[in-house]
């Protein structure tokens, strides 16, 4: 085989071929192919004489989580192979769009009479897929990321129980194969009851993990991200790149990492193959954390939102309609939209005063070379200093319409220890925005003028369910909190309206006067009914008055 051989392709023309070689199919001895590698493809051409257009196949090497060379048994077959493993975007047959779907090509080398040789060149071709893989996903913005390194050590908790109960048959029928496919040893950990994944967090050697993944729903990681923070090594333990696959029925951040990757919106199945795929090629970024203030609760700490009223509602009033599947929120905001009340309350917020540069802040992105190579934390210093009141001004002028949003949730409670004031010693990150709960918010927040809502909702990702673009122009690190109010006296078709151009986060456009959308930094609910419910990340906590203040860039996840 002649590595300088070409064909007078102008794809290949472009990007130099710098392997080339003939093999046999594996799914058919009978079909010869010309395989050729460039820098960003692998080019599989039939070699037969049916017309070339329909005989080429042209995968390109970012779509490639893997590749392996291998013997079979046999050892009359003097034979070696080598397989090489994509997840292509590719378009549906029965709905419109696009989702990742699986390609694998193998060949059959037998070239050689010594089936070492074979192997040989078979590990060469597996290596060199692997190799340049590697280096497009290294190479973001024209940058170059990191370097390769394996293998990773990944902790993989899966909660059995979460969605329809359906997250180890998932495991089972996708993400096993994917991860052996990109030569990611995984230690699977089953948790048994609420709580355990934190218990784990807390306890863990993590130097013996590079990664800690779960596949659940938003509550799993929840846990995990608390566990973490609730070490004294908080400040390394937070550092420790987390994934997640979808397994529940709302996978909020799962949705929303899918959504950051630039693809078409996908659910169920073809989400969790996607997220599948960007964990197989191990980039991590930075992520947000807010920290959450309760009356008497110890401080936890959010990934995704804060939820007060309908949205609260209809999350935890829906968990008796489960056995519907995720209609159960479509069912739960209707039952809620029967009975629209209104929610006595003061909110503040402290606005954000400074468009932070992300482009520089995603510089400090890394990929996660599966060996804890890690990524410098994100500095403090990036939240702005800023509290200027012509920087005020101008936030308040960038009012959009709002939105609302439901999500899938458990009555779960927290641990209850007492804790009242911002400044009490704990572990994670000093607050430096908050003053205690039972003093007035600082002078340069904002208060709300209302005091009759129907929902407030703070996210800090982009999606509150897998089809509900709650927040579109969130990203994982923008270091804002996006507070959405809608104030008494919205009809329940408008309500409704909203809820609908959600699901492709058009509910800013609908032009609701009871809307309204700001990016905060920080924020304080008091609400004056002696009973209700706050939920966070899904999570039911203590009810009473709740602040919250995002810390940029705490965490760090596998995301595209
Ligand atoms: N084996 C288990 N049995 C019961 N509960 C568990 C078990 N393992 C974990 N849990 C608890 O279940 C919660 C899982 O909720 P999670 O949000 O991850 O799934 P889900 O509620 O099914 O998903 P979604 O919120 O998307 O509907 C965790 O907070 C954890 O406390």
């Amino acid at each position: 085989m002649d590595p300088r051989r070409t064909e007078p392709d102008r794809h290949i023309d472009t990007n130099p071929v710098t392997l080339y070689g003939e093999f046999t199919s594996t799914g058919n001895r009978k079909v010869r192919c010309a395989v050729s590698l460039t820098d960003k493809d692998l080019i599989v051409q039939r070699l037969s004489s049916a017309p070339v257009g329909r005989n080429k196949v042209v995968l390109s090497l970012r779509d490639c989580v893997g590749s392996r060379a291998y013997r079979e048994d046999d050892n009359a077959d003097q034979a070696a192979y080598f397989t090489a493993y994509f997840y292509p975007l590719k378009r549906r047959w029965v709905s419109s769009g696009v989702s990742r779907q699986r390609v694998e090509q193998g060949f059959r080398l037998a070239a050689l009479q010594d089936p070492r040789a074979n192997l040989e060149e078979a590990e060469k071709w597996a290596r060199a897929v692997r190799e340049r893989s590697a280096r497009q996903r290294y190479l973001r913005d024209g940058v170059l990321m990191s370097e390769l390194s394996c293998p990773c050590r990944m902790m993989l908790l899966v909660n059995p129980q979460s969605g329809k109960g359906q997250a180890l048959t998932l495991y089972n029928n996708h993400i096993q194969r994917m991860l052996n496919e990109a030569g990611v040893p995984h230690t699977l950990v089953i948790t048994e009851r609420q709580n355990h994944a934190r218990e784990l967090m807390r306890e863990a050697d993590l130097s013996q993990w590079d990664a800690i993944v779960i596949m659940s729903g938003d509550g799993l990681l929840f846990e995990v991200i608390n566990g973490l923070l609730e070490r004294s090594d908080w400040e390394e333990a937070i550092r420790t790149p987390l994934g997640i696959l979808p397994g529940g029925s709302g996978n909020a951040l799962a949705a929303s990492v899918h959504h950051y990757s630039g693809a078409s919106p996908v659910s169920s199945e073809e989400l969790l193959i996607s997220c599948g795929f960007l964990l197989c090629k191990g980039l991590v970024s930075h992520m947000d954390l807010v920290s959450i203030h309760l009356s008497s609760s110890p401080r936890l700490f959010s990934f995704l939102s804060l939820a007060w009223g309908f949205v609260a509602d209809v999350d935890i009033e829906s968990e008796k309609y489960r056995h519907v599947g995720a209609a159960r929120f479509t069912v739960g905001t209707l039952v809620r939209l029967a009975s629209l009340r209104v929610y006595k309350g003061r909110l503040a917020y402290l606005p954000a005063t400074l468009v932070y540069n992300n482009q520089e802040h995603s510089r400090n992105n890394k990929t996660l070379h599966y060996n804890n190579q890690g990524s410098t934390p994100c500095p403090a210093s990036i939240l702005c200093p800023s509290r200027d009141s012509s920087c005020q001004t101008a936030v308040q002028n960038t009012f959009h319409n709002f939105c609302h949003s439901n999500n899938s949730l458990k009555v779960r409670r927290t641990e209850s220890v007492p804790s009242r004031t911002a400044t009490k010693a704990q572990s994670g990150p000093p607050d430096s925005l908050l003053l205690p709960l039972d003093q007035p918010v600082p002078r340069d927040w904002v208060v709300v003028q209302e005091e009759d809502f129907v929902l407030m909702l703070a996210m800090y990702q982009s999606h509150l369910a897998e089809d509900l673009l709650a927040a579109p122009d969130s990203t994982l690190d923008d270091g804002l909190i996006h507070l959405f109010y809608v104030k008494a006296g919205i009809s329940r078709a408008a309500l409704l309206r909203l809820f609908l151009a959600m699901e492709k986060g058009a509910h800013m456009a609908t032009n609701c006067q009871h809307l309204v959308h700001m990016k905060v930094r920080a924020l304080r609910l008091e609400p004056f009914s002696p009973k209700g419910i706050i939920t966070v990340d899904g999570e039911v906590v203590e009810y009473g008055p709740v602040q919250a203040e995002v810390h940029r860039g705490l965490a760090r996840l596998i995301t595209g």
